[in-house]
């Protein structure tokens, strides 16, 4: 809190210069409540049971008892203060960008959500920034998680029910200068691309009919959740010339995308990522630490971007590729320190 000083008659203190005076509820008939009041019944309740600006009648009185109030806050706001819930909202509109929303301030927070489905672009460097102001805070979910509408994206909040206004300005200062820098607010959303997907399924014991393929269902069923489609797959034996040639025909067909899958570990028939090297990639990374999905390969073929995908893929619902999925379908280029970081918190399972 700024320099709270001492009370200068008794019930009444003064917040820099803005004056919260306490009223018994008895007394509050008529007056008008400074802040919204919540009620917690465990397990059945939380929420707000009277609205800032609610003027009391005696019908209110028992229920504020119930709830454990014998006094109640009114406000005389000094021109350099803020109320909490419009402190909350100036921060979450000078943070909110595209395709986001903001909700209605309630009991001194503001909720940024998602109106789309697409990848969360939250800037740390500003929730960290802004979290060291203090009186302020900033929640918000990690940078580049796959949203859906409605999701929350991140949410504001005032901690005293009063707050210097020049709190506030720092917020607008440090969210304009990311702006001004990067060209997006520091809380966005970005669309994903709607791609077509050559698929090349690898594995001798596929080709030939010994086992059926399980690839194929599951790398579906992920692109399509994200927009994206596969155009056509192709399945090979594990041979290195045979899955160059297959590699180099998506390439000709003009997809957005080529997956490559099975045959990326350890044994001798493991020949996808020879291939895709010979194929002409420029990889950004064979091998991503992340469990599941360590044997990744990720590069880009002539500015298409290519993965190559361990057997986990198949099985698991989130994996280095469901990672890195988004991201190539949000239009990033991913980089080798994008692969760098996903091991801190990378462990799933193994
Ligand atoms: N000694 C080591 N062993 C393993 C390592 C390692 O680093 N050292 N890595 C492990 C990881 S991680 C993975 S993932 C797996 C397998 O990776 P691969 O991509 O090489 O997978 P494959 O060997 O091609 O196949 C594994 C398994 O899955 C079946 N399979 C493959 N494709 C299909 C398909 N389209 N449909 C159905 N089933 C398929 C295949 O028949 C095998 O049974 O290696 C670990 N081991
Ligand atoms: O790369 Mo493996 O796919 O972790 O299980």
């Amino acid at each position: 809190m700024t320099d709270s000083g001492m009370s200068p008659r008794q019930g009444t203190t003064v917040i820099s210069s803005s004056v919260l005076r306490e009223v018994k509820v008895e007394e509050a008939v008529g007056m008008v409540l400074a802040h919204d009041l919540t009620q917690i019944v465990p397990g059945q309740f939380k929420g707000r049971l009277f609205r800032k600006g609610h003027v009391v009648v005696s019908d209110d009185i028992p229920k504020l008892k119930d709830i454990g109030k014998e006094n109640l806050y009114v406000i005389e706001l000094a021109d350099t203060d803020l109320h909490e819930d419009e402190a909350a909202l100036r921060m979450a509109v000078a943070l909110g960008g595209d395709n986001t929303a903001y909700g209605e301030p309630h009991e001194g927070k503001v909720s940024i959500k998602s109106e789309i489905t697409g990848l969360a672009c939250i800037a740390r460097e500003v929730v960290d920034e802004i979290n060291r102001l203090g009186e302020i805070a900033l929640a918000s979910i990690t940078n580049h998680r796959v949203v859906h509408p409605g999701d929350g994206l991140a949410a504001t909040r005032a901690i005293p029910l009063i707050v210097p206004e020049l709190k506030v300005q720092d917020v607008e200062r440090i969210a304009g200068d990311y702006r001004k820098k990067y060209g997006s607010s520091p809380v966005s959303v970005r669309p994903f691309r709607s791609m077509k997907i050559g698929l090349l399924t690898t594995g001798s014991e596929v080709f030939s009919g010994r086992i059926t393929d399980k690839f194929g269902p599951a790398v579906r069923a992920k692109l399509e959740a994200l927009g994206s489609e596969v155009a056509e797959q192709k399945f090979v034996p594990d041979d290195r010339h045979t899955i160059v040639k297959d590699i180099h025909y998506f390439l000709e067909q003009g997809y957005d995308m080529i997956l490559v899958t099975g045959g990326m570990s350890v044994d001798p028939d493991d020949r996808t990522p020879g291939a895709i090297a010979e194929a002409g990639t420029d990889i950004v990374s064979y091998g991503t630490p992340m469990l599941p999905g360590s044997m990744l390969l990720f590069g880009y073929l002539r500015g298409v971007p290519i993965f190559g995908l361990p057997g986990c893929v198949m099985h698991d619902p989130y994996t280095s590729f469901d990672v890195l999925l988004p991201r190539v379908l949000a239009g990033d280029t991913v980089v080798k320190e994008d692969i760098v970081g996903m091991g801190y918190g990378g462990l799933y399972r193994c």
